[in-house]
């Protein structure tokens, strides 16, 4: 057994082997150690090789897909080795023979398909990226969905493209492009390798012909080499993680480079559009704006606005959906109740297509044709926009499949198709025998008891049954005569005859115990039988169900963004090709929600005026000190636009969004020490890419930059900056500042303006009126932000001695150094008093607090008054 192991383990080096031994997967050697630790299970050891023990852990087979799901999360490959034979067929062979044993599937993270494995809401793409000399190609499915893309880039866009898909796991050919690394780096994706011929685009069409069954892929687009290498890759990797059961692919889908807005990994990042910056799903722009109530909807609304599009009509067509949807809330209402009713279908066909599917795959089918019929009639009633006329044919036609399934599955199934039961009575004639048989057999036989007695004549015969003979029909012997002559012999075979009875078996008694006793094996056959040709019917229809599933995810979508739009009063804006950027009180969707959630204040709506001229740009400079909310209006307005080009309403009372073509946004400092990148460095890095790449249909948010350096260095570079967008990219931007200086930029740029965040002072303090309008701001108020934050007092007056002598020194041109030795030193206000810590009592409130007054003579009532007064003094003095 052990040269059986280490021959399979030989071929999965790189993966931990799940070795099957009856109800458990085994591990041994480094796999034990590895598995065992990750896992948290007991480190055991069976037998020796070379003289030492062998390590092992095992996990059972039922649950295993619990631990599978644990090992992939934390980066193990498993490779799932089943026994081929029984042991009693190993025995057949001989009696030392060894159960064949053999890989059936190498589980990864971009090949799973369980429901447990897979996050319902979320795509699982497996991604190959492939090149031929400098012509790249990306592609990419999701085996658990079946969808199939491709797409033509350059090596620049390699790293947007990867942040924008977020594969589970992505293929790259062995010796890799050396510009990879830092892109995988910055990805934080290990790549799997594969060897060349994977990636070979010559029998990468062979491949690909076979998979999709058509004699030339021209039926499906004209795809370049690199594209034909990335989409050979993943079938032939499928192949080799399914061990040759290929996965339902929808034919490949050819995406255009440019048809989406582009969107890089910092300002994905910066922007919290699918993940929030502390990584989870809470507190991004989807967690707000998903309101879908199928796991298909979700997922196409997440790929929807992590790929906001550029094509015009696309957006039209979806904003007429959500528009129809919200003209009609109750009929909106009800599609979505029925929607509530629908399960994955995408999911259910990808298991059924890899041959893993359970009887629930079925009824999944069968509910989601059901709900499809009344979503359909709830369609039909009044006239739809193109996009839901166009899907509404999907939801059709369907009715012979949804009657085998409505007549062959019973209401609700068992989880596991081997335990049967899940085909309904009377839908198969010989199911239905089998079961009468394996539940009623005593009913059976009592009916041929009375069938025989009749025909016998014999009132009291009687079909009995023991360990040896099995069923047997009794009579007493005094009808031994009779029942052993003619023509009652020709029926009754006689087979015992003892003391005072006779027992006999017919041909019929015979093959109803055979029957009898093989019935619930029979019925559990026939179910499997039963259950391939209904998996075969509804395979057949695979594509008609893959296009059922996608009208459905639209449906949700439109319907969802139109409960949201109404929901949050969102306003459906005007996009075209104008190079326009112009909402009214628009509002952070996060930050407004957050702050609704509070219960506190209420967010406060801004303007943005950005349109750009023909040929020029449009730069609002924006000032305003720190906390005054600059970052969130940035922010609010790109999302904006990303939420107007994925096709939705957008959180504004009107907008009117120019085609957006990227979204550039450095927002916030981060610095990236583990790949020795400072703070200010990441700034230079990401800034960099905007500049050099933005063009003029980029909308490019800069919050605060050069801020990570010294005050002049950092100066410099915004002012350049500034500068370069205005004339050489000429793109439309908000640019938050704390160097004053910049804002006389404004009168010399052409289409650069200012703009500030008001606040208003008060007793030394500042308050926070969030509101930008036309100005500049000529302070930042630092000093009062950090005292709300609980900077030390000391520390708080000494900040504003320093602050009031930098700007006199700048008011009189004197030299900030001379001006600063002039000033008393820290220690001199250190030394100071200890202020009362906020919160903890002072001397005299607690005196105060020993008064009673009602129990005091006016007297004592004056003198404690007094004393009161002297302890305010000593506190002073
Ligand atoms: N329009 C608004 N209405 C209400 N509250 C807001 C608004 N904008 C921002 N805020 C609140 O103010 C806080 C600070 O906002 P933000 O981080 O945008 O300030 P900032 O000006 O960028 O500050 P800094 O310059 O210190 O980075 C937010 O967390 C939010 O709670």
């Amino acid at each position: 057994m052990m040269a059986q192991y280490l021959e399979i383990k030989s071929q999965y080096a790189d993966a931990l082997l799940f070795y099957r031994m009856g109800d458990f997967y085994e591990l041994f050697f480094d796999d034990a150690v590895a598995a065992s630790e990750a896992l948290d299970i007991a480190l055991t050891k069976r037998g020796k090789h070379d003289g030492a023990d062998i390590p092992m852990c095992g996990v059972p087979v039922h649950s295993a897909e619990g631990y599978l799901l644990t090992l992939i999360r934390k980066g193990f490959r498993v490779a799932v080795c089943e026994q081929m034979e029984s042991p009693a067929e190993a025995k057949k062979r001989g009696s030392k023979s060894v159960v064949k044993r053999d890989v059936v599937r190498l589980v990864t993270p971009g090949t799973l398909t369980e429901e447990t494995l897979l996050e319902a809401r979320r795509h699982n793409y497996l991604a190959a990226l492939a090149h031929v000399r400098d012509d790249w190609a990306l592609a990419w499915t999701d085996i658990s969905t079946g969808a199939f893309h491709v797409l033509p880039i350059t090596l620049a866009r390699v790293g947007p493209e990867l942040a924008c898909l977020a594969p589970a796991e992505i293929l790259i050919s062995e010796n890799p492009h050396d510009g990879l690394h830092t892109i995988f780096e910055d990805l934080g994706i290990e790549p799997t390798e594969l060897g060349k011929s994977s990636f070979d685009s010559t029998s990468a069409l062979t491949r690909l012909n076979a998979q999709f069954g058509v004699a030339s892929l021209d039926a499906f687009g004209q795809f370049s080499r690199p594209e034909v290498s990335a989409m050979g890759a993943l079938v032939d990797y499928l192949d080799l993680t399914q061990k040759g059961k290929l996965p339902l692919l929808r034919p490949p889908q050819q995406e255009k480079l440019h048809s989406a807005m582009q969107i890089d990994a910092a300002t994905r990042r910066n922007l919290e559009i699918t993940h929030s910056l502390q990584g989870g799903r809470a507190g991004s722009l989807l967690s707000v704006v998903d309101r879908t109530v199928t796991a298909g909807g979700a997922r196409l609304l997440e790929r929807r606005l992590s790929t906001p599009s550029c094509d015009l009509d696309n957006i039209h067509r979806r904003q007429d959906g959500i528009t129809w949807f919200r003209e009609m809330p109750e009929i909106a209402q009800k599609v979505r109740d029925a929607l509530k009713r629908v399960p994955d279908v995408d999911r259910a066909l990808s298991r059924l297509g890899l041959d893993r599917g359970e009887p629930r795959d079925m009824t999944a089918i069968r509910s989601a044709l059901e709900q499809s019929i009344a979503i359909s009639a709830l369609l039909a009633e009044a006239p739809p926009p193109e996009i839901v006329a166009d899907a509404m044919h999907a939801l059709t036609g369907h009715d012979e499949l949804r009657g085998l399934l409505d007549d062959a599955l019973v209401a609700e199934p068992p989880l596991l198709a081997r335990d049967g039961g899940f085909i309904a009575a009377g839908y198969d004639t010989d199911l239905d025998e089998a079961r009468k048989l394996r539940d009623e057999g005593r009913g059976v036989i009592a009916g041929l008891q009375k069938t025989y007695s009749e025909q016998t004549g014999v009132a009291s015969l009687k079909i009995k049954h023991n360990n040896v003979l099995g069923y047997f029909i009794e009579t007493t012997a005094t009808h031994a005569e009779k029942m052993m002559a003619p023509p009652l012999n020709e029926t009754f075979i006689h087979r015992q005859t003892t003391a005072n009875q006779i027992r006999f078996t017919t041909v019929e008694l015979s093959e109803l115990e055979r029957r009898i006793m093989n019935a619930g094996s029979e019925a559990l056959e026939i179910e499997k039988r039963l259950y391939s040709s209904l998996s075969r019917a509804i395979l057949d229809k695979q594509a008609d169900m893959a296009a059922l599933a996608q009208a459905l995810a639209e449906f949700d979508v439109c319907s969802a963004l139109a409960d949201l739009a109404t929901d949050l009063d969102w306003c459906r804006p005007t996009v075209d090709a104008s190079r326009a950027f112009d909402v009214t009180s628009g509002r952070h969707p996060v930050v407004e929600k957050a702050l609704r959630a509070q219960g506190g204040s209420s967010f406060v709506a801004n303007d943005c005026q950005l349109t750009a001229d023909d040929d020029g740009a449009s730069i609002a400079l924006l000032t305003g000190p720190n906390m005054a909310g600059k970052s969130t209006y940035l922010r609010q307005n790109a999302l904006i636009a990303l939420l107007a080009q994925t096709g939705s309403y957008v959180p504004a009372e009107s907008a009117h969004v120019g085609l957006v073509s990227q979204i550039f946004s450095r927002v916030g400092a981060s610095d990236d020490l583990a790949r020795g990148r400072s703070t200010f460095m990441v700034e230079m890095v990401e800034t960099a890419a905007i500049l050099n790449q933005a063009d003029d249909r980029a909308l490019v948010i800069l919050d605060e930059i050069g801020r990570g350096t010294a005050t002049y260095d950092g100066l410099s570079i915004a002012w350049a900056t500034l500068e370069h967008l205005q004339s050489v990219n000429k793109v439309r931007a908000l640019f938050a500042t704390h160097y004053h200086e910049l804002t006389a930029l404004a009168s010399k740029l052409d289409g650069v303006r200012n703009a500030t965040v008001a606040v208003r002072e008060w007793e030394g303090d500042v308050i926070f009126l969030h509101e930008v309008h036309e100005g500049a701001a000529d302070r930042s108020y630092g000093v009062q932000v950090a005292q709300l934050a609980g900077l030390p007092p000391a520390v708080i007056t000494r900040a504003r001695s320093v602050l009031d002598a930098l700007e006199k020194g700048e008011r009189e041109n004197t030299s900030p150094k001379a001006l600063i030795d002039d000033l008393p030193l820290f220690s001199a206000i250190a030394n100071a008093p200890a202020p009362t810590k906020p919160g903890a009592e002072s001397k005299i409130e607690a005196q105060i607090k020993e008064l009673h007054p009602d129990e005091m003579t006016p007297m004592e009532a004056l003198q404690a008054l007094y004393h009161l007064k002297s302890l305010l003094q000593d506190t002073k003095t």
